[in-house]
């Protein structure tokens, strides 16, 4: 899915948390979505996700502006995992699962066994297998945050929406659920804090700033050290790769 944000802006109570935001990603494509605390990142990717309208500008869903889309088709075709999942969701995790491919099935139709044989796969993929009886809030942060994502993707959606997906994985699970990102087919839009790893597995990183954008292309153009330093106040090396991601290294 081609997806577009034009002139996005947001503000409460006269405070300004988005400015004139544009964003373009590309079908299959991975995007990071960059910027220190604050900067505006959950805030933009709830207006891409349509949890917040916008108080300015619109978002393009393969040309077609969001707002006209059928909800049942935004369900189909749209992710999203937020940082914010309420903790008290007493359900096993094989249901939560299932929540997935309700908006593929027809209206009151029960479960099937596909879905069912669907579910189970995504936890072997996310490592998890076995974990299907288990309750989903008796989890740790790590293993929940794995099985968020397992439901965004095995909703099969054209457009995944990822608030932070890593902030709970160690190092092995980072770099799987990256390569698993990459090869999803989807077009992913991840705010991401890890600079390291957004520069070497994005196709396009777009960085914000007190809500506006910064910077935003290739890792390799986008993120310069004279960038890192003015956005974050750290420095950094930076080698560009030739398929245009970069390897950075921050200086500690
Ligand atoms: N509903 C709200 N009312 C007032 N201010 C808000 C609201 N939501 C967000 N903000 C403010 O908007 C700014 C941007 O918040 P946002 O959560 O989008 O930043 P972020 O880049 O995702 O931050 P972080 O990296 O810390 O998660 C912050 O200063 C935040 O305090």
């Amino acid at each position: 899915m081609n997806l577009e944000a034009q002139e996005v802006a947001v503000r409460v109570t006269g405070r300004s948390l988005l400015t004139g935001v544009n964003l373009t990603a590309l079908p299959a494509t991975l995007v990071g979505l960059l910027g220190p605390n604050g900067s505006g990142k959950s805030t933009l990717l709830r207006v891409l996700a349509g949890l917040r309208r916008p108080d300015q500008g619109r978002v393009l869903l393969d040309g077609a502006d969001r707002a006209a889309v059928p909800r049942r088709a935004l369900a189909r075709r749209v992710a999203i995992v937020t940082q914010h999942v309420p903790s008290d969701v007493d359900m096993t995790v094989l249901d939560v699962l299932l929540l997935a491919r309700i908006p593929h099935r027809s209206r009151l139709a029960p479960v099937s066994v596909v879905d069912t044989a669907m579910a189970g796969e995504a936890l072997v993929r996310a490592g998890l297998p076995g974990f299907g009886g288990r309750r989903w809030n008796g989890l740790s942060g790590g293993e929940r945050q794995r099985v968020d994502i397992a439901r965004a993707l095995l909703q099969q959606p054209d457009l995944l929406l990822l608030d932070e997906p890593t902030n709970h994985l160690d190092i092995r699970h980072r770099l799987d659920l990256f390569h698993r990102l990459r090869s999803c087919g989807a077009t992913v839009v991840a705010a991401l804090h890890d600079l390291e790893l957004a520069a070497a597995f994005c196709d396009r990183v777009i960085v914000l700033q007190h809500g506006s954008v910064v910077a935003d292309g290739p890792p390799a153009r986008a993120l310069t050290p004279d960038l890192i330093r003015r956005v974050y106040e750290v420095d950094a090396d930076v080698t560009a790769r030739p398929d245009g991601r970069a390897d950075v290294r921050i200086r500690t």
